[in-house]
């Protein structure tokens, strides 16, 4: 008998933390999961929630426990997987059922896939999910792209279980097509690149300063007490005290440095690149990753190479301030580029994205929630057409006040040999940006020297050849 509201495919971290906050918010939910071994497992631990969870072993048996028209929630691994659950829901469902994808997909396969499903009377959703294990379970930022109609339909639902920034949903309609996962997209894009700056300053505390890992943890600590307050910060804190159950030492000295990554970080930056604009921070973090993944190359390279030698370290608590203010800043660049980036697909796609809603909602539930979103959200409210973050009057006065740290940051790390890809890049993109006579004049004068481009002159309107034809060489 069809009892359940909606349903939830999937069983792995994201989707058993979704389907107990949709039963934790009142919802009876159906659940599948290719390997029934995992159903079984999340009904034992669903506790007294179980009541409002209806596990099923077949497909068949998941559609026909939801009262139509049913709203069902894909949560699988991204790609494939996805178009097999779509395929087999195709056959099952009826006129007006809502298929939902909420895992990580590539927009592009999300705009693919609205075509495959135009005419077939379902209705479908790319929806963008945030939040880890802990935002899916009690309230993660909730992306969602489709028709306004669409979202309607199962607004209620997504608004009860999203995370709630001042009792504010952190749910919204953003767009149609793919705009809900390009927006998850940059928001991971971001997320790199907030990890990776991170990462870097923790690198100059540990290789230049000489610190334990728990008095690192200390110093992060005290920082999410002040501007950089952000999840992010907050769990680096935590893990950097954590110690290894088995040998007691710091577990952060015990992790081999070689990072993960699952797409999102990498089509944010052949997005930005394919539409012209920069996301260096972004673009840095991602080439970190795929640097820190080279651990046998970069092992022959030190014994060949060498570290450069150690600089003195100077007064500690200055360089601990400055690396504050560095954050800060580099965290201006990855925001300014990543909203950027929004703006021009915006454009691209047709969306119309709200820049103001994305910062709200972004504010509570995600994993890059913090204080500086809350200010970003305000700078965007107050002027939703900025064409870059760093020109509005909050943002103008941050990088003034952290200019000279960055600087001092990034020219430490030069000189004793310490990498800082993302807040290095941060420094040119603003010095770049500052500046309004480039040397990009050099540029197109060598390629009208060998393509014959042409060029614009500062004086006077039109194209213009140099003259280097015959015998400039
Ligand atoms: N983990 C996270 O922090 C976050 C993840 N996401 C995204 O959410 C989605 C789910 O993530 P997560 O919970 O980590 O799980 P995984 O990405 O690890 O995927 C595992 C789930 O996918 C199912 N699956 C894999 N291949 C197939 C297939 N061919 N057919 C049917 N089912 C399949 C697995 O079923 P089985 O048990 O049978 O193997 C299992 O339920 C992903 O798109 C992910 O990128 C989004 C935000 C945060
Ligand atoms: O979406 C997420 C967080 O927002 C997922 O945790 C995602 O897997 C993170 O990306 P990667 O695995 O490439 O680090």
């Amino acid at each position: 008998m069809a009892t359940a509201e909606i349903g939830v495919i999937g069983l792995a971290v994201m989707g058993a933390n979704l389907a107990l906050n949709i039963a934790d918010n009142g919802y009876k939910v159906a659940v599948f999961n290719r390997t029934t071994e995992r159903t079984r497992e999340f009904l034992a631990s669903a506790g007294e929630l179980a009541d409002r969870v209806v596990p099923c072993e077949t497909m068949e048996d998941f559609v026909a426990a939801i009262r139509p028209p049913r709203p069902v929630i894909i949560m699988v691994k991204a790609g494939d997987p996805v178009d097999q659950q779509i395929a087999m829901l195709r056959k099952l469902m009826d006129r007006d059922d809502i298929i939902i994808d909420a895992g990580n997909a590539n927009f592009r396969d999300t705009m693919r896939r609205f075509k495959e499903l135009d005419g077939t009377g379902l209705t479908f959703i790319g929806m963008g999910v945030s939040g880890g294990e802990e935002g899916a379970r009690h309230g993660p930022s909730i992306m969602v792209g489709g028709k306004e109609a669409s979202w309607k339909r199962v607004e209620p639902v997504l608004t009860a279980i999203s995370a709630k920034f001042k009792g504010e949903a952190c749910a919204a309609w953003l767009g149609e097509n793919g705009a809900g996962h390009f927006v998850k997209t940059i928001h991971n894009g971001i997320e790199y690149a907030d990890m990776q700056m991170i990462a870097e300053v923790y690198g100059v505390m540990r290789d230049h300063l000489g610190m334990a890992a728990s008095e690192i943890g200390d110093v992060f600590d005290r920082w999410n007490k002040g501007p950089l307050d952000s999840f992010l910060i907050e769990i680096s804190a935590t893990v950097l005290r954590a110690a290894d159950p088995e040998t007691g030492k710091p577990m952060v000295d015990m992790i081999l440095d070689a990072a993960g990554q699952k797409g999102t970080g990498r089509w944010s930056v052949i997005e930005s690149q394919m539409m012209g604009v920069p996301a260096t921070a972004i673009e840095a973090a991602v080439a970190a990753r795929s640097l820190s993944a080279m651990t046998g190359e970069r092992a022959e390279a030190e014994k060949l190479l060498g570290l450069p030698g150690p600089g003195k370290a100077g007064d500690k608590q200055a360089v601990i301030d400055d690396l504050e203010q560095a954050l800060l800043a580099g965290k201006v660049a990855a925001y300014a580029q990543g909203f950027a980036v929004m703006a021009a697909a915006s454009t691209e796609f047709g969306w119309d994205l709200p820049m103001p809603v994305i910062a709200k909602i972004w504010r509570a539930g995600c994993i890059i929630r913090s204080r500086f979103l809350d200010e970003i959200a305000g700078a965007f409210s107050k002027d939703p057409n900025v064409s870059n973050l760093a020109l509005t009057s909050a943002f103008s006065k941050v990088l003034l006040e952290t200019d000279g740290a960055l600087r001092r940051v990034v020219a430490g790390a030069v000189t004793n040999g310490l990498p800082m890809p993302a807040l290095a890049s941060s420094v040119s993109y603003f010095d770049t940006l500052r500046r309004a006579r480039g040397t990009a004049n050099l540029i197109q004068a060598q390629r009208d020297f060998f393509g014959a481009h042409g060029f614009k002159r500062m004086d006077k309107a039109g194209d213009f050849h140099g003259p280097w034809g015959s015998g400039a060489v």
